[in-house]
């Protein structure tokens, strides 16, 4: 998060974009700080943002907190549904200099572009009732609650079947109608709105399938549709395609395009504070963000176009390094990227 801050920082300043960056603690720092992992101000704070620039939450120190309290679902979770951040953009791009880092041969990754838009604030993450209770033989039983309703599946919908439209017109519906009757729901609906644009080709796939699908021949896909936990599960996969989950940006929208950008990935503990992890995807995050919510196009290119220029220069964290490359630590990369736009 601090390089990405210093990015924007560096963006903003020398680009006049005129920007009021504030910072606010939020999940295990916040928890830490103020005993909440969403204390009031800094929602107060996100809510009149334009946009929020979030690093991620979590971490083992706080694992042991009830549910509810965790950075997870009090931090994260809670700011997702409060700002009905529903629509989550998830690309997968491989940058060309990063074939080699592919889990895949470069010949199944190269040019690759897929577009995953996972529903972010329904399906079995906020799902009611939920909890874990004692049977009466005394024994425990967790139980979490899969429902979407008509609505909520229109509205993410709308989102994929116009993004398709602009792309390459293709949309893959992912879920599991073979057992699920809220996904067989979710299945109806999507036809339904297929209707509605002639222009996108519709197809369904069970997650199961999807999943092996993204890692045997993922080039098939352009746009994914999901729901919020098959999302989840599906992006981190695609992040492999392109080399590291440390590569993945996402965007969290409402309806009206306002938004929250965060990278793919968790708080890494287990390199958290050596310099040792990727900051492109944060940095990748801004550059959406600059797009999509603050109508800065031309800053959002001029961050992506940087980020290439490193990759092309050499510089790598350890999670894309391939022999022949500069290996670098986090605040490394993040002046690369400074110094590609200063250059540029
Ligand atoms: N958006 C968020 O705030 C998210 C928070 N989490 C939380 O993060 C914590 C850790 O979760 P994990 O399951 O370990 O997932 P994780 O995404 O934090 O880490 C998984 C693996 O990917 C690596 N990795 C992640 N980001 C990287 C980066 N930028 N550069 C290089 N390597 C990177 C990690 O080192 C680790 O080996 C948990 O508390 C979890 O709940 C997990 C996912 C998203
Ligand atoms: C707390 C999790 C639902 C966050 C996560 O894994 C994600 O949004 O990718
Ligand atoms: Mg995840």
């Amino acid at each position: 998060m601090a390089e990405a801050a210093k990015v924007l920082e560096w963006v903003n300043e020398s680009e006049g974009l005129g920007l009021v960056l504030q910072h606010a603690l939020v999940g295990g720092a916040a928890i830490d700080a103020h005993g909440s992992a969403l204390p009031a101000e800094t929602f107060a704070i996100c809510e009149k943002a334009d946009a929020i620039l979030l690093g991620a939450v979590g971490g083992p120190k706080w694992d042991k907190l009830p549910p509810a309290d965790r950075p997870e679902k009090g931090g994260l979770l809670e700011i997702r549904k409060r700002l009905d951040l529903f629509g989550n953009l998830r690309p997968a791009i491989l940058y060309p200099q990063l074939a080699g880092a592919s889990s895949l041969k470069p010949e199944l990754v190269s040019g690759l572009d897929i577009l995953i838009v996972r529903e972010l604030t329904g399906g079995i993450y906020f799902g009611q009732p939920r909890g874990i209770r004692e049977l009466e033989n005394g024994e425990r039983e967790g139980y979490n609650t899969y429902v979407y309703n008509e609505s909520q599946i229109r509205r993410i919908g709308k989102v994929a079947f116009e993004l398709a439209q602009k792309r390459g017109g293709r949309l893959c519906s992912v879920d599991k109608a073979n057992v699920l009757e809220v996904t067989m729901l979710w299945r109806e609906v999507m036809d339904e709105m297929a209707k509605d644009y002639p222009d996108v080709e519709l197809s369904h796939m069970y997650v199961d399938n999807a999943a092996m699908q993204l890692i045997r021949a993922p080039k098939q896909f352009d746009v994914v549709v999901t729901g919020n936990m098959f999302g989840d599960i599906l992006s981190d996969a695609a992040a492999m395609l392109t080399g590291s989950i440390g590569m993945l940006p996402s965007a969290s929208l409402d309806v009206n395009g306002r938004g929250m950008y965060e990278p793919c990935h968790g708080s890494a503990p287990d390199i958290a504070g050596q310099n040792k992890a990727n900051p492109l995807a944060t940095i990748l995050s801004v550059a959406m963000m600059l797009r999509y919510s603050l109508n800065e196009p031309a800053a959002a290119q001029r961050i992506e176009d940087a980020v290439s220029t490193v990759l092309d220069q050499g510089f790598r964290t350890a999670d894309i390094f391939s022999e022949g490359n500069n290996l670098v630590g986090t605040v490394e990369m993040g002046d690369a990227v400074i110094a590609a736009l200063a250059s540029a």
